[in-house]
This record gives C-alpha cells, structure tokens and sequence, in this order.
C-alpha cells in the first residue's frame, strides 16, 4: 500500500513512512492510494469477535507491507490491554433506536486512546528497527494532548511537546498534561487558541530546515495512522448491530473531522452507512459549510465542550479531496485560498459531501439541557461533546436505520459543564483521583513560531 499527499506533490510513501512523515512535504495530508474494500462476507465475519481481532481484520491491509503479521498482533494487543472495558468500546441503547459508543474507557478517557495507544506501539518498533529518534510536535484542544502523552511518556526514542491553548482547556484536561514527570513530556501552554496551535505545528512542518533538524514527527490525525484507528470501532459498532445485513448511520461530535472522517473511510471500505452527521458546538464552519455557505473562518468563542472549539479543520482537507474528485491541484488552490479567510466549495464537491454527510450545530443552552435531559429519560451521564451529538442525532433519527452517537469523552474530564447541567459531580476514576494534588509542570509560551521552535531545539533529550 502506497500514501498520497492530498496537495499531489509529495513523494509516495510506504505507512511506516507515512506515519513517521506526519504532514506531507506539499503541506498535504497523506492518503491511501487506494481504500482497499472488504467483501459484505468479511464484514458480516467481524461481528461477535474481540475489538482486537476486529482491529486487526479492519487495519492489515493498510499496514502489511511495513510490519509482520504477528508483529501488528502483538501491537494491537498491547495497545488496548489498558483499557477499562473488555468490550474496549461498548454499545449503550439509549433509546429504541438511537445507541451511544462509549469511547472513553481509555487511559486518558477519551477516543482520542484508541489511536494514540496503537501508534505509540508502532512508532516504538519502527524507530528500534531503524534506530531512530525523533520529536513529536502535537498541537491539542484538550485531549489528543493528553492521550499523546500517555502513549509516548518516558520512551528513549521520543521526545514530546505539547501546544495547547492557555485557559482553554479543562482543569482535568490541563492537568493530564502538566503532571506527568517524565522528562521527554513538555507542555506547552500557548497564548492563543487551538487553530492558532494547530497551525504552528504545521508551520513547523513546512520549515524544513527545523522540521529536518529536530527530526520532526506528528501524531494529530494530520498522521493517517491516527484515523485509521478509529476506522475500526465504526467496524465493532455497526457488525454489533446487524451490519452488513442492515444499515446503520452515525452522528460524531466534530471539531478537527478526524473522527467522521474515519467513518467515511469506513464507509469506503463497504460498512454499509447510511448517513454519517457532523455534530458541531457554536464553533460551526463545518456546518455552516455542509448547510452550502461556503467555507470561511470565524472567530473561536470558548464553550462547554472546549476539544470541538475549533475553525480550521484539518481533516476536512481530506473529504475535499474526494469531493474534488482526487484533483490534488484543487485541493492546493483551495487551501491557499483558505489561508485570505475562506472559499466557496464547488456544485459537483457539494453534491458529492452531500452524499455521505449531514450536519447540526448545537447551542451552548441546548449542549446542557441534552446532558440533563439525557440523564433523565436514559439514566447516562454524559460530556458537553457527547451532548453535542446525541442532540443533532436526535434531529436526523429517522425510524428504520439505528443511530449510533459516538460519547468521545467521560464525564469526569468536564465536571464543571456537567454538574452545572446535571447538579451530578462526575468523580474521576480512582487510579487518576490524586490528579487534583500532583505538581504541574508546563510553560506559558507567545503564540509564535520563532519562540516555540526556538523552546523545542533548546528542550530535545534535556
Ligand atoms: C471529546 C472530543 N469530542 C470530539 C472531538 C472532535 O473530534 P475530531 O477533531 O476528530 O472531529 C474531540 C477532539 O478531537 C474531542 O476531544
Ligand atoms: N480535539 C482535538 C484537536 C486535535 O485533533 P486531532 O484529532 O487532529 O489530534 C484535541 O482534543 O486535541
């Protein structure tokens, strides 16, 4: 299997190239050339069977030219034996037919381990193979950050920073990246929003001299490896609930389109979805895109549901690639474009997003009257981001194809939002219930490329 840029004008690269890469050198995103597509047999094959083996079924075409069949068994298996559910993401009904995916049994409790343990297992053997290392740069709203550092904390080969908004995050998302020890873990805490740190790391990317002096890494869904991951628990719910003899739709709480752009891949590989439903808070570019107004740059307004507080959203690069019809060169013009503010997509790319895509905002009002009522009438206590979905889902449930919300987060990640909705305080899960108490570490940082390449070259392998 080989990887292409987005933008056409990047070399081809093996995965484990690819996944080393992060972005391509045309400023892309790397892309499976092709998607390969799995007969309704082996998709009706998968259900009932462990999230590992399904894990494995779903992601061996894309990786095995870079590693050994047992070896990516092994992997697999010490990605998830962390987690906190044996079913690793189970299936919760919350009303006849409408299902919530818990993706929050983690580590860090968000969906964000799913890819985060598996590409810190895959970047641990690549880099003994080659005898590298390298320095991970992620940019984060909340909770890529923290699941990072989990994955990559105290290993030799990597070093580790993290950029992420000052006073933008939650308290609990804050301090799951400011208290580990480890001294290859460094959180950066960014005078700006998450957009502004996004696009620093991909600055970073494309100045080559630093990107080839620190030996640059990325593990944001900028890194294909990220979404292929999440491709899988699309596999695990929708085969638990009938597939491929009965359709199923998804609605994804949505900021960065990593997440429901891992179910279009899924779809592509022949999971019979019907609709998959951009969720998004007032940050709304994606909706206000899929609704036809074109594709233009807001402000950031904080929320209660802060990891979907975002404007430029990488992966959307991706399905515009498709909807362009794999045209490279349009894709490049239309993130030039993007860089003055915006563009309008074009008749033919609308129709083709319309095909797989829906989309719902969700206010601030109605973000906490959905976690207060979902605890009602489902007895489920559920985050700001979540809430945010399971309310569009509501609004494009239709009564013959199940509709399952992905819950990205756990509750206890977003106590504030929730006990004000609920009057419930979410407790932390007892491994992490010192966190409050454990010493933080991290460094307030201007939101400037100068200063942050400058901070990274002068912290590597301290
Ligand atoms: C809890 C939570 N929900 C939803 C999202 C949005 O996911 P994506 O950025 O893949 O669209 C994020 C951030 O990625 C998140 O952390
Ligand atoms: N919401 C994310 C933002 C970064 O998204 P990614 O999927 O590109 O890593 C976060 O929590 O950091």
């Amino acid at each position: 299997m080989k990887y292409i840029s987005t933008r056409g004008q990047a070399p081809e690269l093996s995965f484990e190239e690819a996944m080393l890469t992060g972005l391509a050198r045309d400023g892309g995103l790397y892309l499976p050339a092709e998607i390969p597509v799995m007969s309704q047999d082996d998709i009706a094959a998968l259900a009932g069977q462990p999230y590992e083996e399904i894990a494995f079924r779903v992601m061996w075409p894309y990786v095995s030219g870079s590693f050994a069949e047992d070896e990516f068994k092994e992997i697999i298996a010490r990605a998830y034996e962390g987690f906190g559910h044996d079913a690793r993401a189970p299936l919760k009904q919350l009303n006849e037919n409408h299902f919530l995916l818990e993706l929050f049994h983690g580590p860090t409790l968000a969906f964000k381990d799913f890819a985060m343990q598996l590409i810190g297992q895959l970047f641990q053997v690549a880099l003994k193979r080659r005898g590298e290392r390298v320095t991970i740069v992620g940019a984060t709203s909340g909770d890529t950050g923290s699941a990072a550092i989990d994955a990559f904390r105290g290993l030799d080969a990597v070093d580790v920073f993290i950029l992420f908004p000052h006073g933008r995050v939650s308290e609990v998302q804050r301090r799951q990246m400011t208290t580990p020890a480890d001294s290859n873990v460094h959180a950066l805490a960014v005078d700006g929003d998450f957009d502004d740190c996004q696009a620093a790391v991909k600055d970073m990317f494309n100045d080559f001299e630093f990107r080839d002096g620190v030996k640059l890494a990325g593990v944001n869904s900028i890194n294909f490896a990220r979404v292929l991951a999440q491709v899988v628990y699309y596999f695990s719910a929708a085969t638990s609930l009938g597939a491929p003899h009965r359709k199923v739709s998804f609605t994804v709480p949505t900021g960065n389109f990593g997440d429901i752009f891992a179910g279009y891949i899924a779809k592509r590989m022949g999971l019979p979805i019907d609709r998959l439903v951009v969720a998004t808070n007032q940050n709304d570019i994606l909706h206000r895109c899929l609704s036809g107004q074109g594709y233009f740059k807001g402000d950031t307004i904080p929320s209660i549901s802060p990891s979907m507080d975002i404007q430029v959203s990488s992966n959307f690069e991706r399905a515009l690639y498709y909807a362009y019809g794999e045209d490279g060169s349009a894709v490049a013009q239309l993130m030039d474009e993007l860089k003055q503010g915006g563009f309008n997509v074009s008749q033919g790319a609308m129709e083709a997003l319309s095909e797989n895509f829906d989309s719902g905002r969700v206010s601030e009002d109605e973000t906490l009257a959905t976690i207060k009522a979902t605890l009602a009438h489902s007895a489920e206590l559920v985050c700001p981001h979540t809430a945010v979905g399971i309310k569009v889902a509501e609004d494009h449930r239709v009564t013959d194809v199940p509709m399952i919300t992905l819950a990205t987060a756990h509750p206890a990640k977003f106590p504030a939002a929730v006990e004000k909705a609920s009057d419930v305080h979410p407790p932390l899960p007892s491994r992490m219930s010192d966190l409050y108490e454990r010493p933080e570490r991290v460094t307030r940082i201007a939101n400037d490329l100068g200063a942050l390449e400058d901070h990274i070259k002068r912290h590597i392998a301290e």
